[in-house]
């Protein structure tokens, strides 16, 4: 196996626009996989990192983690995929031996989060060289290149049958929201409110009409949003900015009996966070916080508001194993149980990868793939 040169978009520094040049792809190690990215969405969380809101940011770096490709060459230690199987990397690695993988309670493999989170590969090193300076990986996967090196526990093998230009989405955006929906356990014939109607909201809201929730209530500061949340299954749309004489959580205290079964944070706005938690019913209602707030915020809220049993809790990637689920969840988009095509509303070569990140804050995107051939 020899390095293999290609176009990568490098981020040299938070803030700054990512510029696409030559990076020299190192061969795969024993437990590694290399593949060939096909495609890449774009999701918030890598424009929060590239603006330098992560704690865990580190440049220069090769962002994406919404990614779906081919196996090019595999490590010798490498069964679960071979060369020509079409893949998603994985941000949320599943190596089904560690402590948190067999506990049945959690999709958190913290096999390969350490190193995940400081850029390196498991043993501490690189796989990528750009004008002879190491640089460093993200989220475990770094579509952003058109080859990139991720461990074994960190990718999953999909239909072919798959566009791949729409099963990358399932790599993050989709299964993040339409997974933490549909595993909350008594959504059927409930009341939800999401809030942030972007990607991951819209599937939110898609999981909730899927697991049976009979009203859905969007929220986005964006009017232009509603058309999407009612496609997919939204009851109700409200612009919290045109609620004048009181709080968002008041008026859903209102309109709903005394509050929500359930809400899900889809912003990651601590403020957002606050009003999620607090729209919940008394005694029963869970908030569910997906959205990822920059480095420094913190949450708040009085303890009343838990004392009186609402609960607030969290879901990363959906709550979904990706070994275990997500090839399941691809076959669920073949045999439209699921939809991913609508979510895929803009398309960008590699070279114009910094308009993506334009794109998203036009209320007309849900998401931008880039085409990385
Ligand atoms: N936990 C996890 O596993 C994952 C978390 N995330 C996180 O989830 C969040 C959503 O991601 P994604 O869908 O890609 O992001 P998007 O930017 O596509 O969507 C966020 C939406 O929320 C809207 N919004 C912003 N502020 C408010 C507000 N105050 N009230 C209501 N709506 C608001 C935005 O409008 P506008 O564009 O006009 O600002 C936008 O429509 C991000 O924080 C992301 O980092 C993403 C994937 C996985
Ligand atoms: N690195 C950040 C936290 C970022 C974060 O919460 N990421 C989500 C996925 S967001 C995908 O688009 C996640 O899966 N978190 C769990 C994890 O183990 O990272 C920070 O340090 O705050
Ligand atoms: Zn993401
Ligand atoms: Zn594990």
């Amino acid at each position: 196996m020899s390095i293999i040169t290609c176009k990568a978009a490098i981020a040299w520094e938070a803030g700054k626009d990512l510029v696409v040049e030559d990076i020299q792809v190192l061969p795969p190690g024993p437990e590694e996989v290399r593949l060939k990215v096909d495609y890449t969405g774009v999701c918030h969380t890598d424009a929060y990192m590239l603006n330098g809101h992560d704690s865990e940011g580190k440049f220069p770096v090769v962002a994406g983690h919404e990614g779906a490709g081919v196996v090019e060459s595999v490590g010798s230690q490498v069964t679960d995929v071979k060369v020509g199987d079409h893949v998603i990397p994985l941000y949320t690695a599943e190596c089904k031996e560690c402590k948190f993988c067999k506990s049945g309670k959690t999709n958190l493999c913290q096999r390969v989060r350490s190193t995940q989170g400081q850029g390196v590969m498991p043993d501490g090193t690189v796989r990528f060289k750009c004008r002879g300076q190491d640089i460093y990986h993200f989220m475990g996967c770094s579509t952003f290149s058109q080859y990139t090196v991720v461990s074994k526990h960190s990718v999953v093998a999909v239909s072919k049958e798959a566009p791949k230009e729409k099963a990358c989405l399932l790599g993050c955006g989709i299964t993040t929201g339409y997974g933490a929906a549909t595993k909350q356990q008594h959504i059927k014939g409930s009341q939800v409110a999401i809030f942030g109607v972007g990607c991951v909201g819209l599937a939110a809201i898609q999981g909730a009409k899927a697991g049976g929730a009979t009203r859905i209530i969007a929220i986005d500061t964006n009017n232009k949003k509603e058309s999407f949340a009612k496609q997919h299954g939204a009851t109700d749309f409200i612009n919290p900015l045109e609620i004048k004489d009181k709080s968002i959580q008041e008026h859903l205290v209102e309109i709903t009996d005394g509050g929500l079964d359930y809400t899900f944070d889809c912003t990651g706005n601590v403020g957002v966070m606050r009003s999620a938690l607090e729209a919940c019913h008394k005694g029963w209602g869970e908030s569910i916080i997906i959205g990822v707030a920059p480095a420094g915020k913190e949450i708040s809220t009085r303890p009343f508001q838990l004392v009186t049993g609402r609960v607030w809790k969290g879901s990363a990637f959906g709550g979904v194993k990706g070994k275990s689920e997500l090839p399941g969840i691809v076959l669920d988009y073949l045999n439209k149980k699921l939809d991913v095509d609508s979510f895929h509303t803009h398309s960008r070569p590699l070279a114009e990868i910094n308009e993506a990140f334009h794109d998203m804050h036009g209320g007309d995107c849900i998401r931008c793939v880039v085409d990385m051939k």
